[in-house]
Parts: structure tokens; C-alpha cells; sequence
């Protein structure tokens, strides 16, 4: 309980200073619907009690009067706050979700390769986007305080319908009259009370076992639902293997389990549920006898029966609801926790430190190895080198023989498991890792272009000069299809409404037109030309040292004979840096450089 209090506690202290005025709002419009509720109940007792006595119409007309009014400033102060609050709410949820947007940018990029981390985001943001999410808690949120309210209220009024005592001292009735009865009925609301404390331990554990054991499902359910069936990508290959049964398969695999866990929770909830109500209607009962004996006795006036009729059907009320929509909340304060959590994870962009890495700078690896999380194999392992500036480094070797792991730890994407990464003779710290990553212009092989325009492709920021967009598109031979597109650099590529499909070579070509336009030091091309024409391919090559200018360069290619165009060849396999050398130096070497490319160029001889 004193957990769940203080993780409520964390909860809105988050929300206020996400949007300051929203618990005020929200507590505000609580107390006024309360008030709201409350007002026609004395109200009719007033009424009543003024009929029976007899008074003059002028003061009925009057009492009347003055009802209206409060009930038009209560509702009306009501409708403006929960008006006020709505938007606030608004405010609050696009505040959280770009929370979440923004963190995961910013998160070490092996950190979102993490299982864990997935299922921690998964968690965070059904913390406040699923089941109505933020919207829903900010309701049962207004809920509770009205039931807080409602129960201050009505336990006030039961306090001074207990304290009224008639004249009647005989008997039964004489027994209900007395302070003892009193205490007796109070002990029946404390116990009451308490059932509804076992009822919201168990909604609680119900609720949150259910959550946990969703999260996971819930992300790979959405990996088959979104990512696969509906992504423009995966599309064709879904169509073209017949993928869909699979598909659906493990959809309906992950659904069944949740199913599973939602019956077993909502069975639960049920028999809690069926409890309260069975006890409530209890109570309820027997309070109203009770008010009936307060009234028969003579100790209140026959109007207030009305008054606190009423009462005792809200406080029921609010003791019965109360634990559920206490549970609830703290349920979703808990799931709103997981989003604290995630926002706790370490970020790049804090505690970074700047690094140097200049045209001229030279980077060395040394004994450097690493792991992926989980994986008992090294995909590098103890590797040492030197790459010198302004020269064209080519990397080679088979799949899987780690390539693209360099290259991500080069651009400090990931920190080395073992060993260290030097500029200058420096060691390269994990607080430079961040400062890292925007010295190189990288093109990968699963390279991404956004929906927007293609200029906003290849600058990333506003406001950039349209001469060196052209210029940068011209070197990377996009110019041809530039001519042709319908708003120049201004035309929209992807989803965006009106956005055209580009090719995989053409979009392949704006990548390195983006790394190149990024100016960075040095350029690293993973698979450049896979995707090109031969024509374009060989214009790349033969024209490298324009494209590149007096960078130094990277290469991972798999056609071999881009290698003749480097000064420099490392050859790798099994996560270790096997051979090095010059084009001519290696085929003059017995090993898998000669294999590779007397393999391929045997194969072109055989072709032609
Ligand atoms: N995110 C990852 N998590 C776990 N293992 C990975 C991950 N990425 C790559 N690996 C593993 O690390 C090894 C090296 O992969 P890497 O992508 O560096 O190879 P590569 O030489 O670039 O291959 P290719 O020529 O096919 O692109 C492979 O065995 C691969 O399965």
C-alpha cells in the first residue's frame, strides 16, 4: 500500500510538471460534481420540511430561486473546468508520447536492440496510449477525488444524523436513537471498508499480473499485426512466399495466450466484483431502515429523509466503487511507471563528451572485441588496426564475417565488449560514444529515408541552401531523375500525401547524396552500390575520388572488383581480420582474398 501510494505520488508529480494545471483542474471539477450532486438532495429536504411547515409562497418561491442558482454556478464552474481539463488532458498525452519519441532517439542504439528494453518501451507507452491510456486515468483519477469528496461529505452528515436523538426512549426503536447504535453502524461502514481493501488487493494483483504477462505478447503480436502485415516493405515478400498463414499463425498463437490471461483476470475481477455488489445492496438496506427509524422516532424532520436517503445510497456507493477505482488507478500508475522507468534509462545526449576526429585524424583499433547482448560468440574478436586518413579502405569477407559490427562500432553505435577504439592515439571514452556518431557520413545497407521531402531527406534540418542539395545529388548521379521529378528537391518521397516511389537504386542514391551533404570527415559506404545499375555502379567507382573529394573513406562491398579502386583492403572471417594489403599485394597472397575474387571473376569469365 505505502508503495503503491508512493509510486502514485511519483505518477502525478510527472504529470504536473508535464502540464502544471491538471491536477487542479481535475481536483476542482471533482469537488464542484460532487457539490453538483449533493445541491437537489438538501434542496428537496429544505422544500419538504418548508411544505410541512406551512411557510408563506413567497419564501418557497425564493428557496427555489436560490436552488437554481447554485446549480448553475456549480454546473456551469464545472463545465468550465472539465472543459479546461479535457484539453489539458490533450496536452498532456502528445506531451508523454514525445517523452517516449524523444528518449528512444536519444538511447544508446544498442540499448534499442534489447529485448528488454523493447518490452520496457512496449510497457511504457501502454502505460498512457492503450485502454484509453492517459485520457482513462486522468477520468477514474477525477473519479476517485469525487469519491473522496463524496465520502467526506456523506460521513459528515452521517456524524450529524447519528448526533439528532427524538424523544422516544423505549425499546427497539429507543435502542436506535442512542449513541451505541451509532457505533454499531460505524462499525458496520469500518468493516465495509475493509472488505474493500481486500477487494482492491485483489483487483490490484489480478490487474497487474495481467499487464506483465501482456507486455511481451502484446509487442510480438504487434511485430506480426503492424510491422509485417501491414508495412509497405515487408509486403511483397509476405505475397510472394505466402507468408500470411505464418503469419496469422503466430498472431493467433500470441492472441490466444493473451486471451488466455484476460479470461483468467476478468474471471477474477468478476467474482470480486459479484462480492461487492452483494454486500453493498446489504448495506444499503440497512442504512435505509435505519434513516426510517431516525425519521419515525422524530429525531430528524420527515424532509431530510431525502437528504440522507441520498447520502447513504452515495457513500455506498462511493465504499463499494472506491476499491475499484482505486485499483484501477494504481494500476495505471503503475503502468505509468514503466514510462518513469523508461525516461530513467540513461541518455546519450546528457552526460556526453566531445570528441575530435579530423580529416587527418587516425583511428585505431586495438585488440578490440565484441559481443552482442546475449550472444555467447564474439562477432569480432580481438581485432587490431589502423586506418590512415584521405585513403580508400575497402573491408571484405563473407556473411556474417563482421563487416557491418566495425563499422556500427567505429561510429561508436556500440561500445567495444573488450579493448578500445583510439583517434589520435586517444582512447575513445563511452561518454564520447554519442559525440561520435555525427563524424562519419554513413550510408548502411538497410538505410531508411523518411516521409518528407527530398531535400529534408538529405539535409535532416530546415533551412539548408537548395545549391548544395543539387550539388551533393548530382556527385551521388541522381541528377538524371531529379530532372524528372515534379517539385525538384521539394517533392515528396514516401507515405506523405502525394509522395512519389523511388526506386531501390534511386533511393540508395540519395543515401549517399545525405552522407555526402553531412560534410563529415570521413565517409563510410556499407554495400554502396548493391542496389545500382552497372552503369551507375561503375560511374560511383571510377568517379570516387570526386564523390568522396579529399575524405578519407570506407568501403564494404562485395563486389570484388570495387576493390581495385582502394588503396587499402582488409579481409575478414569469422569475426577476425584475417588479411591486409593492397589489391595487388592480396591476390598475390594464398588466401580467401585470391578465393573471393578469382571465384568471381571466374564466374564473369564463364558468363561471357
Ligand atoms: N543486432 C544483432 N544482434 C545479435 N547478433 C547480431 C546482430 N547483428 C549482427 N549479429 C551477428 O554478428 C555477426 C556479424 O554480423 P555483421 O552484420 O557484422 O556481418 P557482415 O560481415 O556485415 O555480414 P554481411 O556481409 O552479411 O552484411 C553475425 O553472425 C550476425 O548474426
Amino acid at each position: 500500500m505505502k508503495a503503491q501510494l508512493q509510486e502514485a505520488w511519483t505518477i502525478l508529480r510527472l504529470i504536473h510538471k508535464q502540464r502544471p494545471y491538471v491536477i487542479f483542474y481535475g481536483f476542482s471539477a471533482s469537488l464542484l460534481k460532487t457539490i453538483t450532486a449533493y445541491l437537489p438532495l438538501w434542496f428537496t429536504s429544505i422544500l419538504i420540511n418548508l411544505f410541512l411547515a406551512k411557510t408563506d409562497t413567497q419564501s418557497l418561491f425564493l428557496s427555489v430561486l436560490l436552488f437554481a442558482c447554485c446549480m448553475l454556478l456549480s454546473e456551469g464552474g464545472q463545465y468550465v473546468l472539465e472543459y479546461r481539463l479535457n484539453i489539458a488532458v490533450k496536452e498532456l498525452e502528445l506531451g508523454l508520447e514525445k517523452n517516449i519519441s524523444e528518449k528512444a532517439m536519444y538511447l544508446s542504439y544498442d540499448k534499442l536492440e534489447d529485448k528488454d528494453t523493447l518490452d520496457l518501451i512496449e510497457k511504457a507507452k501502454a502505460g498512457f496510449m492503450q485502454n484509453g491510456g492517459i485520457q482513462v486515468m486522468m477520468a477514474q483519477f477525477s473519479a476517485l477525488l469525487e469519491i473522496c469528496c463524496t465520502m467526506v461529505i456523506s460521513f459528515g452528515l452521517l456524524l450529524y444524523l447519528l448526533s439528532c436523538h427524538g424523544t422516544n426512549k423505549e425499546g427497539i426503536l429507543g435502542f436506535m436513537d442512542t449513541f451505541w447504535a451509532g457505533l454499531v453502524l460505524l462499525m458496520l461502514l469500518y468493516g465495509y471498508a475493509l472488505f474493500g481493501k481486500y477487494l482492491s488487493k485483489g483487483f490490484s494483483k489480478a490487474g497487474m499480473k495481467f499487464f506483465d504477462q501482456n507486455a511481451k505478447l502484446s509487442r510480438e503480436n504487434n511485430y506480426y499485426s503492424s510491422e509485417v502485415a501491414l508495412n509497405q516493405k515487408m509486403a511483397k515478400d509476405v505475397r510472394l512466399f505466402q507468408m500470411q498463414d505464418t503469419v496469422l499463425e503466430e498472431m493467433a498463437q500470441r492472441q490466444q495466450n493473451s486471451l488466455k490471461y484476460f479470461t483468467i483476470f476478468n474471471h477474477r475481477i468478476a467474482m470480486l466484483f459479484s462480492e461487492s455488489v452483494f454486500l453493498g445492496n446489504m448495506m444499503n438496506g440497512f442504512f435505509y431502515m435505519f434513516v426510517i427509524l431516525k425519521v419515525y422516532v422524530k429525531s430528524i424532520p420527515v424532509g431530510d429523509f431525502v437528504t440522507y436517503a441520498g447520502t447513504i445510497t452515495k457513500l455506498n456507493d462511493a465504499i463499494s466503487t472506491f476499491p475499484i477505482i482505486y485499483t484501477d488507478l494504481m494500476m495505471l500508475f503503475h503502468y505509468m511507471s514503466y514510462y518513469n522507468t523508461f525516461l530513467q534509462l540513461a541518455d546519450q545526449k546528457e552526460d556526453s563528451d566531445e570528441i575530435s576526429l579530423q580529416e587527418d585524424s587516425v583511428i585505431t583499433f586495438d585488440h578490440v572485441t565484441y559481443a552482442y547482448p546475449g550472444s555467447n560468440q564474439p562477432a569480432l574478436h580481438d581485432v587490431s588496426l589502423t586506418l590512415e586518413p584521405h585513403k580508400k579502405t575497402a573491408i571484405v569477407g563473407l556473411n556474417g564475417a563482421g563487416k557491418t559490427t566495425l563499422i556500427k562500432l567505429l561510429c561508436g553505435l556500440y561500445e567495444p565488449s573488450e579493448g578500445t577504439i583510439r583517434i589520435d592515439g586517444k582512447p575513445v571514452t563511452a561518454k564520447q560514444l554519442s559525440a561520435l556518431q555525427n563524424k562519419f557520413g554513413v550510408v548502411f545497407q538497410d538505410f531508411a529515408l523518411f516521409a518528407g521531402t527530398l531535400k529534408e531527406n538529405i539535409t535532416c534540418t530546415p533551412n539548408e541552401k537548395d545549391e548544395a542539395i543539387r550539388d551533393v545529388l548530382n556527385r551521388s548521379g541522381f541528377a538524371k531523375r531529379l530532372a524528372t521529378l515534379p517539385d525538384d528537391i521539394h517533392t515528396m518521397l514516401g507515405v506523405q500525401e502525394n509522395g512519389i516511389q523511388l526506386s531501390g537504386g534511386e533511393a540508395q542514391k540519395v543515401a549517399i547524396a545525405r552522407a555526402l551533404y553531412a560534410d563529415r570527415p570521413w565517409i563510410i559506404l556499407d554495400e554502396p552500390t548493391a542496389a545500382l545499375d552497372p552503369l551507375s555502379e561503375i560511374e560511383i567507382y571510377t568517379h570516387l575520388n570526386e564523390l568522396i573529394q579529399n575524405k578519407s573513406a570506407i568501403y564494404i562491398s562485395h563486389r570484388m572488383s570495387s576493390c581495385q579502386f582502394c588503396d587499402d583492403i582488409l579481409v575478414f572471417e569469422h569475426g577476425n581480420l584475417i588479411q591486409r594489403g593492397s589489391h595487388a599485394q592480396l591476390l598475390q597472397q594464398d588466401g580467401l582474398y585470391q578465393q573471393l575474387w578469382t571465384a568471381q571473376a571466374a564466374y564473369f569469365q564463364e558468363a561471357s
